[in-house]
C-alpha cells in the first residue's frame, strides 16, 4: 500500500495516517516505528507545523548498561543488546536516580509526551495555511495563486461523474414529474369541458323533451274522434262545450272539450291555445292538445279523476267540510300569477 509521506526540515520523514482539514491536524507515524529516535532531528520551528500534544517537557538522554530506577522512559527502540537508552526528566535532580552506570547523550526540550507512549502516533498541528472555514462551508482548499505567502483560498469540490449522473438524474426526474403533472392536468380540463358539454347537451335535450311535452298538440277532428272513442263517454257539459273523456294511450286519459261556438275568429282560438300552453302551474289543468279543423274546435284537456273544482266548493255537490275555507284561502293564494 502507498503511504503518503510528510517531509519535515532535517529530512524528517513521516507516515501521514490522517488529516483532519476541520481543526488542521495531522496524525503521523514514523515508517521505523521509532518516534523518539527522530525526536533528535525534529525542529518544527522552520515548519508550518507545532506539535498537536501540548504536554511537553524537557528530557536528559541517558545511555546506560544498568538501569536502576524508573523505566517508564525507557526508550526500547533505541536501546541494543547491553544498553539501555533513557529519557531522563531534566527538571529532576541528578541524584534522583541511580546514573552511575549511565552516560549522557544529549538534551532535548519540549518534547511531547505522546512519543514515549510507544504506539507509534504523532499529532502535528498547522496553524497556515487556514482552511477551515472552506471546510466550514463544504469547499475545498488550495493556495492562493499569487499569493507568495500562505493565503488561501476556497474552491467548490469537483463534481464527479456519479454526482453529475445524480443531478441528470434529479432534472429528469423534476421534469418528468413536472409534465407528468401537466398531461394530468390537461386530461383533467379535457374530462371536465367533455363532462361540462355533455351536461349540456342533456340539459338542452331534457328542455327539448319537456318543450315537446307541454306544447300542445294540434290534433285533426278523425283524431279527436278516435281519441274519445267516438265521443262515447260524456263527462259533462259546461258553458262553452260539452266534456268527453279520452284516451291517448294505455295510461294518458284527456278530458276533450268540444266547443260549441265555432263560428268565432279562427285565430283568437289558436292565440289562446298558444296562450294556456304556455301556463304549466301545478294547480292549473294542462292544455295537453287542441283542434281546429274548420269550423269543428276542440280543447284537450288531462283528465282529472275528480271531478270538477265546483262539486267541492258548492255545498249543493258535495260536503263543505272537505274544503274549509282555510283550504279555500290556499288554493286562491296558490294561483299562477303573470
Ligand atoms: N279535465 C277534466 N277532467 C275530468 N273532467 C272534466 C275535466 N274538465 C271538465 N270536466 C267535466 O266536464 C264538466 C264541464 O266542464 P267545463 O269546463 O266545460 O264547464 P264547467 O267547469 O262546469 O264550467 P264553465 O263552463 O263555466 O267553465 C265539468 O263539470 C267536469 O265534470
Amino acid at each position: 500500500m502507498e503511504e503518503t509521506l510528510l517531509l519535515l526540515p532535517n529530512s524528517v520523514k513521516l507516515y501521514v495516517n490522517k488529516i483532519d482539514y476541520a481543526s488542521q491536524l495531522i496524525i503521523a507515524s514514523d515508517p521505523d516505528q521509532c518516534l523518539p529516535g527522530q525526536l533528535r532531528h525534529f525542529n518544527l520551528s522552520t515548519s508550518p507545523f507545532k506539535f498537536g500534544d501540548m504536554e511537553q517537557d524537557d528530557y536528559a538522554f541517558f545511555n546506560c548498561t544498568s538501569w536502576k530506577g524508573d523505566t517508564s522512559r525507557q526508550l526500547a527502540c533505541l536501546s541494543g543488546p547491553g544498553y539501555d537508552i533513557f529519557a531522563y526528566f531534566s527538571s529532576y535532580p541528578i541524584g534522583y536516580s541511580d546514573l552511575t552506570s549511565c552516560t549522557k547523550m544529549y538534551n532535548l526540550s519540549s518534547i511531547p509526551r505522546e512519543i514515549f507512549w510507544q504506539n507509534n502516533i504523532l499529532h502535528l498541528n498547522w496553524s497556515g495555511p487556514e482552511c477551515v472555514h472552506c471546510e466550514a462551508h463544504g469547499k475545498f482548499c488550495r493556495s492562493k495563486n499569487n499569493s507568495a505567502g500562505l493565503g488561501t483560498e476556497c474552491y467548490d469540490k469537483p463534481k464527479s461523474k456519479e454526482d453529475i449522473k445524480k443531478k441528470i438524474e434529479a432534472s429528469v426526474a423534476t421534469v418528468g414529474s413536472v409534465l407528468l403533472l401537466l398531461v394530468f392536468f390537461a386530461a383533467f380540463r379535457v374530462y371536465s369541458s367533455d363532462k361540462a358539454a355533455k351536461e349540456n347537451q342533456k340539459r338542452i335535450e331534457n328542455f327539448l323533451a319537456d318543450y315537446k311535452a307541454f306544447k300542445p298538440t294540434r290534433y285533426t277532428y278523425a283524431d279527436i274522434k278516435r281519441i274519445t272513442n267516438e265521443f262515447k263517454d260524456k263527462l259533462g257539459q259546461g258553458a262553452y262545450g260539452t266534456v268527453f273523456k279520452g284516451q291517448l294511450s294505455d295510461e294518458i286519459f284527456v278530458a276533450v272539450k268540444i266547443l260549441n261556438n265555432s263560428t268565432g275568429n279562427g285565430e283568437e282560438f289558436i292565440n289562446e291555445v298558444g296562450t294556456m300552453g304556455k301556463i304549466h302551474h301545478v294547480n292549473v289543468i294542462r292544455l295537453v292538445g287542441y283542434c281546429a279543423d274548420g269550423f269543428r274546435r276542440a280543447l284537450v284537456y288531462d283528465y282529472l279523476s275528480n271531478e270538477s273544482l265546483e262539486k267541492f266548493i258548492s255545498s249543493e255537490h258535495g260536503d263543505a267540510s272537505a274544503l274549509s275555507w282555510e283550504k279555500l284561502q290556499d288554493i286562491a293564494l296558490a294561483w299562477p300569477k303573470e
